[in-house]
């Protein structure tokens, strides 16, 4: 939990002038029942009003001074725990976007959001908390302590006597009911990443009218959740009413003991009062700190979750001195490249060697599952290769600076990701300072200038989350535009015209070729007719490469590629009418 250290180090200067607001309130709190003990005693006993008035009027300042120190010290407090939260969550948010691959991998993403939010909400809660009650309750109940030694000594060993036993109490629980808190967590994590799946996947699970399967799924981790959490707060509530019963028995011992001493004349009623509130400040206090152990151990809980995101080291190493690739050209160089997923046992890639020059079209085709997006995701370093080199203008990737890497490249996803704002915000994602007419010149070489300009709002359409308001063809369209006002070295299609019609996307491919002349594009793709056109065409078969060549090479010496060629080019000759 060391990532907490930061948060010390910039709060612990408030968090005392907390703390010294605190300790006079509870002090406030202490003076009250002696005074009134005094009022009791030497006013109402003695019928001396005027000591009653004057004694009176103390309490009220006592009472107001205590409800200052509240204030200020709630207004301090409430603004620290709001901070600490607000920067606990940047940064964390700050961590997961630095993370590889690898690292988001590892996590699922329902756990980091649930890390994100009720994670940061419980930890800053209970950083509220210690600056409020969880510092006064000890307060209280050592004050109250040595404010009952004071008034009695003896009838004091009757607390002396009680406390360890509640101590012993609260420690049992803590001990106790840490791992269901824990389980609750994990309960909670689950049904989260039910929620978000279903979510994500609403129209799949609606065509194929899955709802009961989805509503068992989320049942079961409804219910997991609600027995985790009865059962970790059974397991609490057995033990608040154990120290409530032991508090009440030293209170019964005390006014046992209080009237012995009241009728014999060695003690005065309002001391005995006075007592009683001491002990019951002491229940008060002691409740407290079972109820602050519990928020302990959540937010421990939270903490760790949150410490093993800050833990985690990236996977990508960056160098501190990185080459320069600002006169790149956009060469690229396989060379004996394995790679293999992190924890997994079998590499996806074998012995992959190949050579694309600047300007050249390199298709890569193959069976499903074959490696071909595991291939081109070592390109902008979403992975690392595990073995081999792969070289950019005689460069290893490695070796450059990750971000400017990632600058001289620009990727279309197999599955398309837009973003919430309008289409224009969309596709400038590519070029935050692109003109409008730079932005439409791409959308009209991605055939997208067309159709957005058919809608009421043209570029200022509004899309959904994900871009939900647009077909497939649409989505990958935006995506192949945001891409192509990048202007990058380096243009990597992962099978996106897939849901593009044959004759839009000839027509992409048109433009494309224009466009392309200085930029290195490297494309999968399953239709034959986009692939011929490519300079170079890779066949992987199970991670490795089969053949490579041109088209008419391929066709010659490559079985693969023919048994694709006849499988498809039957249906697109009746097509074309070839
Ligand atoms: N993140 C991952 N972790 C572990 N294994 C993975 C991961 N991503 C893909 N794989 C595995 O790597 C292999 C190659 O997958 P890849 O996505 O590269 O294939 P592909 O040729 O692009 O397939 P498709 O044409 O269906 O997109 C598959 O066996 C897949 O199960």
């Amino acid at each position: 939990m060391d990532f907490l250290k930061k948060y010390i180090r910039i709060y612990w200067k408030k968090y005392i002038i907390v703390l010294i607001f605190l300790t006079l309130e509870a002090i406030c709190d202490l003076l009250q029942p002696t005074i009134m003990s005094k009022i009791i005693d030497n006013g109402v006993a003695a019928k001396n009003l005027n000591y009653v008035f004057h004694m009176g009027g103390i309490m009220l300042l006592v009472t107001v001074i205590g409800a200052v120190n509240a204030a200020t010290r709630n207004i301090i407090s409430s603004r620290v725990s709001q901070k600490f939260g607000t920067e606990l969550r940047g940064d964390l948010f700050k961590k997961v976007q630095s993370f590889s691959f690898d690292n988001i991998n590892k996590f699922q993403g329902a756990t980091l959001i649930t890390r994100l939010t009720n994670d940061v909400t419980q930890v800053q809660n209970f950083a509220h908390g210690m600056m409020r009650i969880f510092v006064k309750a000890p307060i209280l109940c050592i004050g109250s302590l040595i404010m009952a030694v004071l008034l009695n000594p003896p009838m004091a060993l009757i607390l002396i006597g009680v406390i360890p036993v509640i101590f012993f109490i609260i420690y049992l629980n803590v001990r106790i009911s840490y791992p269901f808190f824990v389980k609750i967590q994990i309960a909670l994590d689950k049904l989260n990443e039910v929620m978000r799946e279903y979510l994500s996947g609403v129209r799949v699970v609606k065509a194929f009218n899955r709802f009961a399967y989805e509503l068992d799924e989320f049942k079961i981790s409804n219910d997991n959740l609600t027995n985790a959490s009865i059962t970790g707060m059974k397991v609490v509530s057995i033990f608040n009413p154990i120290i409530t019963l032991v508090i009440n028995l030293g209170i019964v011992v005390i006014l046992w003991m209080g009237g012995i001493k009241v009728n014999n004349g060695s003690m005065q009623v309002g001391k005995i009062i006075a007592f009683i509130n001491y002990m019951t400040q002491i229940l008060f206090s002691l409740v407290m700190m079972s109820h602050v152990f519990t928020m302990f151990i959540r937010a421990k809980a939270s903490a760790e979750r949150i410490g093993e995101v800050f833990d985690q080291e990236n996977s990508l190493r960056e160098i501190d001195s990185p080459a320069d690739v600002k006169n790149i050209k956009g060469k690229i160089e396989f060379k004996n490249v394995d790679f293999t997923y992190s924890g997994s046992l079998n590499p996806v890639l074998k012995n992959i060697s190949f050579v694309c020059n600047p300007g050249e079209m390199l298709a890569i085709v193959g069976s499903t599952g074959s490696g071909k997006t595991s291939l081109i995701n070592l390109i902008p370093r979403f992975y690392d290769v595990t073995s081999g080199e792969l070289k950019i203008d005689e460069i290893n990737v490695n070796m450059m600076n990750l971000k400017e890497l990632r600058d001289i490249i620009a990727i279309v996803p197999q599955k398309t990701m837009l973003f919430s704002g309008n289409i224009l915000e969309n596709i400038k994602w590519g070029n935050e300072n692109a003109s409008v007419e730079e932005v439409q010149d791409a959308a009209k070489i991605a055939q997208a200038h067309e159709f957005i300009m058919s809608f009421p709002e043209k570029y200022t359409t509004q899309l959904g989350q994900g871009g939900v308001n647009l077909s497939g063809g649409q989505k990958q369209r935006i995506s192949l535009a945001r891409a192509l006002l990048k202007k990058p070295k380096i243009l990597i299609l992962d099978d996106s015209t897939s849901a593009v019609d044959m004759t839009t996307e000839g027509k992409i491919r048109r433009g494309l070729k224009l466009y392309l002349k200085n930029t290195t594009c490297i494309f999968i793709a399953q239709r034959i007719t986009t692939i011929r056109e490519a300079n170079r065409i890779i066949v992987l078969d199970n991670g490795m490469i089969s053949a490579i060549g041109t088209h008419e090479e391929l066709m010659k010496n490559s079985d693969i590629y023919k048994d694709i060629y006849y499988s498809q080019m039957g249906r697109e000759d009746a097509e074309y009418g070839k």
